[in-house]
Formats: structure tokens, sequence, C-alpha cells
């Protein structure tokens, strides 16, 4: 068991909220973007990846944003649907908006650089308006994420959807998913992110992007430090992942779990926050125990790390089993450590 309680009867397990934007992954691996010359189109944006995943992995997933009125907008909103995501809440926006776009350089399976166009992008033109209170009444845990804060409206977007999923008691996630790009300055991050994250149960985040959100670390272990900090506010669960060392969870009942991460014949570094981020959210709503739910994202992220691409790749229930069956549970520990 875990210590969030997602109301039993919702129609949708799971809403994403913000970035939908394009993909276009290198098709040279191993050079850098200068010489790359073929691309491949993937649905992409760090909500629709995380809700995607969801989705395969069996949670009934609805979305909250807004598309480009051009073939691209129309790619997203088709490839949604194909997924099973309601679209009923994905909004196109009106015309002279761009589809972000996130093209991606692969010049070892550690060296890995994205070069974002988000000029004008739809996906920040989100409005309060667009966030329907029927929609959320309707699910169990909605999924924000940081970058939709960076710029009005979608800020006021978000802040809606918080409010309407506290007063209908929708569990709320936060991904931090900080992308320097669409963000006017250091403190807007640590002025707007902090502001959301301190009214969500469950908060997922890299070291570094805690550190944008946080006073000075205190002398405790950073880890530690961070998730006093955030239970002090609304948060039951707080998660930090550390790419290749891992990743650690923080239950405010005390319980504290590790986990390594599982082999991987590594492609790209991208996409495996989002594919961990949806297959641990997955565990969760399963009833899971945190440190099973560690484990299931960190064999989700494994397989997304060995493919081209973040989207399509979002792996079954069967591959993630596969995985966990073959490589066993991977340093995973439980510390009843009370904070
Ligand atoms: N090289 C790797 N091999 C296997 N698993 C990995 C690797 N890198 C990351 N992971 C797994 O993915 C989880 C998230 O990775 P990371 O900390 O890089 O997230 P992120 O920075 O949000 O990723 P993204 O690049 O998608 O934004 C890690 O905690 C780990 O479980
Ligand atoms: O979130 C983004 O804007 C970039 C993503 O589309 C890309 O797939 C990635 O970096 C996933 O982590």
């Amino acid at each position: 068991m875990n210590e969030i309680v997602f109301h039993p009867d919702r129609d949708l397990d799971l809403i994403g909220v913000g970035r939908l934007c394009i993909d276009l992954n290198a098709n040279e691996i191993k050079r850098p973007m200068e010489e790359t010359r073929t691309f491949t189109k993937y649905v992409g944006g760090s909500p629709a990846n995380i809700t995607i995943a969801a989705s395969r992995l069996g949670l009934r997933s609805g979305f909250i944003g807004r598309v480009a009125d051009d073939a691209f907008g129309r790619f997203i909103t088709g490839y949604l649907r194909q997924e099973g995501i309601d679209t009923a809440c994905v909004v196109t926006d009106r015309p002279g908006s761009v589809t972000g776009l996130a093209f991606t350089e692969i010049k070892s399976p550690t060296e890995c650089g994205i070069l974002m166009y988000r000029d004008h992008v739809a996906d920040l033109n989100l409005e309060s308006g667009d966030v329907d209170e029927a929609y959320i009444r309707r699910a169990k845990a909605i999924m924000i994420s940081g970058t939709a804060l960076a710029k009005s409206p979608s800020r006021e977007a978000v802040f809606r959807v918080i409010e309407l999923a506290r007063k209908h008691e929708v569990v709320l996630l936060f991904d931090i998913d900080y992308r320097p790009y669409s963000w006017a300055s250091r403190d807007e991050i640590y002025t707007y992110c902090r502001l959301a994250a301190g009214q969500c149960d469950v908060i997922l985040g890299g070291r570094e992007e805690f550190d944008l959100l946080e006073e000075a670390g205190g002398a405790e272990e950073e880890d530690f430090a961070t998730a006093k900090q955030w239970f002090a506010h609304r948060a039951r669960l707080v998660v930090v992942k550390h790419g290749g060392d891992g990743s650690i969870a923080f239950e405010r009942g005390g319980g504290v779990y590790r986990a390594g991460v599982f082999p991987a014949q590594v492609v790209k570094t991208f996409g495996a926050g989002d594919s961990f981020a949806g297959a641990f959210i997955y565990g969760l709503m399963q009833g899971w125990a945190v440190d099973r739910c560690l484990e299931y994202g960190s064999a989700s992220a494994s397989i997304v790390v060995s493919s081209h691409s973040c989207s399509e790749a979002m792996p079954s229930r069967d591959q993630i089993d596969e995985i966990i069956r073959k490589h066993m549970p991977s340093q995973l520990s439980r510390e009843g450590t009370h904070l």
C-alpha cells in the first residue's frame, strides 16, 4: 500500500496538463546536430509523454492543453486519440501560434542535447477558460508539469486546475519538468513552481530541479532535506530522480525507498523521466507500495532510454514485467528511516 488515496468512482484515472509538442529525433546518431541530416517525428512534450506512458499501461487518461492550428497540431491530437487518450479538452489554438519543436541530438548514449523552438507556442496559450470543472471532477489524478507555469495565460490555467482539483479531491501530481528555454528568470521558476508544488500531493523532480525551488539545502543529506521541506506543505510523497544513479522516494509517514537502475543498451538519455513517471503513477494507482512503484518506473525508463523515441517507445505492462523478471529487483531497499 502507499499513502496516496484516490477517489474510487471516477471514470478517468489521470489527466495530463500542458505541453504538447513534436520531437524531431536525429536519425544520424553519434553525430552533433551540425552533421544531422534527417529526423524522425514523434509526439513530444513531457506531460504528453507521461500521459501516453500511463495510457499504454492501462490508465484511462485525458489531457488539458492547446495545440496549434497546423498539421503538427492535428498530428498530435490524432496520435493521442489513437493511444486511447480523451482529447475533449485539447483545444485548437487561434491561428498564429505554432507547435513547439524539440530537435534532439544524440551524440552518444550519454551526450544528448535538445534544440528547442518554443517561440509563440500554442501550449503556453492554454487559458483558464479551457479548464472545464466537470472534466476535472471526472479524474482520480491530475499531472501538472512545471513548464506550463512558465508564461501566462498557461500559468493562470494551471492554478485554475489546482483550485478545481483541490475542490473535487483529485490527487495532484507535480513534475517539476524544468526546461530553461521557456522561463524568463530563475525568480519566476522559484515563485511559481513553489506555489504550485506546495499545493500538490506528489512531487517528482531531479536533484537540480528541486534545488531551483528551495532555499539552500540543510545540513542533512539534500534529498532528506528536500522531502522535509515539501512535507511542510501538502506533499505526501516526494520522489527525487538521480539519472543513472537511480531514485529515492520519501513518504510523509516516514518510509524512505531507494531504487537503482535496470541494465539498458542506452541510445539516448532523455525520456527517462517521463517513462519513469508514467509507470510510477500507474503503480501508485494500483495501490502498490512505493518501492514497487519505483521499481516499475525504473524498469520502464530502462526501456525508453534504449529506444530512439520517447512517446512511441513507452512500454506495455508485459514489457516492463519482462524486464523485472529478467533482472530481478535492482538494489531496491526500504529504509524505515523516519524523517
Ligand atoms: N542510463 C540509464 N539506464 C537505466 N535507467 C536510467 C538511466 N538514466 C535514467 N534512468 C532511470 O530513469 C529515471 C529518471 O531519469 P532522470 O533522473 O534522468 O530523469 P529526467 O532528468 O527527468 O529525465 P528526462 O531526460 O526524461 O528529462 C532514473 O531515476 C532511473 O530510474
Ligand atoms: O518535454 C519536452 O519539451 C521535450 C520532450 O518532448 C522530449 O521527448 C524529452 O526531452 C523527454 O524528456
